[in-house]
Parts: structure tokens; C-alpha cells; sequence
């Protein structure tokens, strides 16, 4: 059964109560002097490093933190002082409720970031306070990885079994949906938007830069990140419908381990090699401007691409609040709560189980990939510990996760 129209789908809401969207990002520090909290966070987390031993992974994460800052507030410093993802994804989640509201939908929006204010946790007081009957969980990651969107389903997880409340409440969460039309027409616009200002727009060469993930995540936990990633850079370049080049490439690696292949710099500087001289980068992993647009791309790749004879090295915005890209998110809202979606053996279900996500996407807990990805993790995470520990210039020293 489908709505046909707007009264039946106020109808729809009305019978269903009120409706929350809970917009899930991951946070970055609003100051300089949060930048240190921030990454103590970040690292306290298992789906970021995994450690054998669980009493280990709070003294890890503020070690690491702790040597980490400086480089980090450096970088933080370049672009302003912190990070403009807690202003951008509020402007967001009001474009959304706006753009709700013009459809004939009536919703509460709220922000949960991972790692720092507003956090999930505040935002989901804020959701039993307000009594809200159904939530629509969407990440602000258009693809879906165990690092990202998994870390906070994961976390949702943990506060649905604590709180007998919730699992009252109807719910849908949105692994991904880089699919998502308007999604890659709105990509496509700010890409076209960029080549048009260029004096031979079919020279230059399109250059995907995605955030990278350890390699391990892919093979070995069977995150389904690189192959989302890949399907979406083909589907925009099907969008775009132009005869440009393009190319992909993983950028923001940290750690000893290995990460997905090719590194944006090492792209960068084939294609200078290859004499490419105009380069249009599209940041694709992530939807609103955050330090590594702005100072990793901007700053970074910039120089490395002029020093590869790139002389013209253009970035195209990230979304924000292009308007495109705010329908998409309201049409994945209204999808979610068509009745098609929301059959009553559905709810009645999800209110049993307290699993998130659908299991089918990824398998948590113990199963044989997992086992072997937590296993990995944990071994290079401890024997990286330990020799840091010792010689003072261990693993993480020498390949920069810590300073
Ligand atoms: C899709 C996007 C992202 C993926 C995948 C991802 C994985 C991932 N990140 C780290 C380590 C760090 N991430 C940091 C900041 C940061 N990362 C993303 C996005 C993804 N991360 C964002 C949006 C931000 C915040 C940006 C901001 O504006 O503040 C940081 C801190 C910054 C720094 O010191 O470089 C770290 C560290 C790992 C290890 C990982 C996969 C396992
Ligand atoms: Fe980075
Ligand atoms: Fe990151």
C-alpha cells in the first residue's frame, strides 16, 4: 500500500504519533581546547581501535589523544579554530524540518553526533522526553561503514537495551543511501557547477577523494564501505552525464595499518606524472565541510598536486544545504514511513528485537569475520602499545598517529 496524498499521509503520521528524525554524525571539536576530549573519544572507541582487553582501551585512547593534540589543533587552528560540523548539520536539520514541513510532514529533528556535543546520548533524552512515537534514524553518511554509521548503531544499540522507553518506540534506521536521486543530482550540480568555470571543462579530470578505511574492515569484517563507495562514484559520473576522466582514491589514513588503495596523494601525484594539469577533487565519503575538506584537500592535496605540476587544482563544495541534497533526506524520511515500510509486523518486530540495523548488512557480535577483525585489531593495537611503551618510537610514532 503506497500514500496518495498528502491528507492520507498526515492521516498516516497523526495515527503513528509524533515523528522524530534523529540525524547521526560523527562531531568535531567546536574549540581549540576540545580537540584533545574530542580524540580521547574517538579512540575510546572500539570500532576505531579494538584492543583485547577492554580495561586497556580508555588508557590507550588518552594516550594516544594525549600525543595527538598538538598536530590536531594545529590543523584545527588553519581552518578557523574548530570544526563547522555541529553549525552545518544544525542548518541541515532545519532545512530538513522546513522542507518536512512544506510536504505536509510534521517532524522534530535532532542531532546525535558520535564524539562530541550535541552527543547521541543527549539526543536521545531529548526523543523519550518529547514523546516521540516513531524515529527515522538517518546517518549523515550517505555510505554505510563499520567505522561510521555501525559505531553509532552500535551505540543506539547499547542505550535501547538499558532503556525500556525505547523499545516502546517504533523506529527506522537507514544504513545508507548513496542511491538516492536527488542525492546524486545534487553531487552531480556542484560538479558541473565547478567544470563550468573552467575554460576547457572536458579536460579536466575528476578526482573522487573518499575517506579511507583500514583495509581489514573490507577484507576481513566485511564492511560493504569500499564497494558503496565505488557503486556512488559511478552513479554520479552516470548523473553528471560529461566525457570527463575521472579517477578514485582514499584519503585520511591514520596508523601502522594498511588502508584502502590508491592514497589520495600517491593519485595525485600519478596523474601530475601522467600530465594531468586541471583537477577537479569531489569529496564523496562525507556531506558537510569538516577539517579534512578544508585543511586536508585545501591545504594538503593542494600542495602536493602543485608540486606534482597540477597547476589547477579546484575543490568542489561539500553539500550542506544545497537544496537537492535537503530533498533527498526529507524523500528518505517520508520513504521510510510509507506504510510499505512501516508494516505493523515490522514495528510489532522491532519493538521484540532491540537490533538496529538489519543484521543482514552486517553481522555484529560473534561471527567468524568478526572474530578475525576484532582479533587483528587487537593484536596490532597491543603489540603497538607495548612497544611504544617501551621504546618510546613505537609503530603509531613512527607512522604518525601519534606525534
Ligand atoms: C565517512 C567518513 C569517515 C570515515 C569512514 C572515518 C573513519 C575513520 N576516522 C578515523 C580517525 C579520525 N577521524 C577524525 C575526524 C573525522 N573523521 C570524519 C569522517 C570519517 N572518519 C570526520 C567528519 C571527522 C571530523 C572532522 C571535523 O571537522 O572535526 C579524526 C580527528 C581529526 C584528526 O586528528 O585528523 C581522527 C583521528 C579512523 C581511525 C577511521 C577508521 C577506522
Ligand atoms: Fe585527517
Ligand atoms: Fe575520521
Amino acid at each position: 500500500m503506497l500514500v496518495k496524498n498528502v491528507k492520507e499521509a498526515r492521516g498516516i503520521i497523526t495515527a503513528m504519533g509524533r515523528v522524530g528524525v534523529l540525524l547521526l554524525n560523527l562531531g568535531g571539536p567546536d574549540k581549540l581546547e576540545d580537540v584533545g576530549p574530542f580524540l580521547y573519544n574517538l579512540f575510546s572507541d572500539p570500532e576505531i581501535i579494538r584492543l583485547p582487553f577492554s580495561w586497556l582501551q580508555k588508557p590507550l585512547a588518552w594516550f594516544i589523544a594525549t600525543r595527538r593534540t598538538s598536530q590536531s589543533q594545529e590543523n584545527y587552528r588553519k581552518i578557523g579554530g574548530g570544526s563547522p560540523l555541529r553549525s552545518i548539520t544544525e542548518q541541515q536539520g532545519k532545512a530538513l524540518k522546513e522542507r518536512l514541513n512544506t510536504l505536509g510532514r510534521d517532524a522534530n529533528i535532532y542531532i546525535g553526533m558520535r564524539y562530541w556535543h550535541p552527543f547521541t546520548e543527549e539526543a536521545i533524552t531529548k526523543i523519550t522526553e518529547e514523546n516521540i512515537k516513531h524515529l527515522v534514524i538517518l546517518p549523515l553518511y550517505p555510505q554505510f561503514s563499520i567505522s561510521t554509521s555501525g559505531s553509532s548503531f552500535r551505540l543506539l544499540e547499547k542505550l535501547w537495551q538499558k532503556n525500556p522507553k525505547l523499545q516502546q518506540m517504533a523506529y527506522n534506521a537507514i544504513p545508507s543511501w548513496y542511491k538516492q536521486s536527488c542525492y546524486l543530482q545534487a553531487m552531480a550540480d556542484l560538479i558541473s557547477q565547478e567544470l563550468d568555470q573552467l575554460l576547457n571543462p572536458n579536460e579536466a579530470h575528476i578526482f573522487f577523494s573518499a575517506h579511507g578505511v583500514p583495509k581489514s574492515y573490507v577484507e576481513e569484517a566485511g564492511d560493504p564501505y569500499q564497494q558503496e563507495i565505488e557503486e556512488c562514484t559511478e552513479l554520479i559520473m552516470l548523473t553528471l552525464n560529461r566525457p570527463n576522466n575521472y579517477s578514485l582514491a582514499y584519503q585520511s589514513r591514520v596508523g601502522p595499518v594498511e588502508w584502502l588503495q590508491p592514497y589520495t596523494d600517491d593519485a595525485i601525484k600519478d596523474l601530475g606524472k601522467k600530465g594531468v594539469n586541471t583537477l577537479v577533487v569531489v569529496p564523496i565519503s562525507f556531506v558537510s565541510e569538516h577539517i579534512e575538506t578544508l585543511e586536508e584537500i585545501d591545504i594538503e592535496y593542494r600542495e602536493i598536486a602543485e608540486k606534482a605540476g597540477i597547476h589547477n587544482f579546484r575543490r568542489v563544495p561539500a553539500l550542506n544545504t544545497h537544496p537537492l541534497f535537503i530533498q533527498a533526506l526529507a524523500n528518505l524520511v517520508i520513504e521510510s514511513l510509507e506504510p510499505s515500510s512501516l508494516t505493523f509486523t515490522q514495528i510489532n518486530q522491532m519493538k521484540k528485537k532491540v537490533k538496529i540495523y538489519p543484521p543482514e548488512r552486517w553481522e555484529w557480535g560473534i561471527t567468524i569475520s568478526a572474530e578475525v577483525w576484532n582479533g587483528r585489531i587487537a593484536m596490532l593495537g597491543f603489540i603497538a602499545l607495548i612497544v611504544e611503551m617501551i621504546t618510546g618510537h613505537g609503530l603509531l610514532h613512527i607512522v604518525g598517529i601519534l606525534q
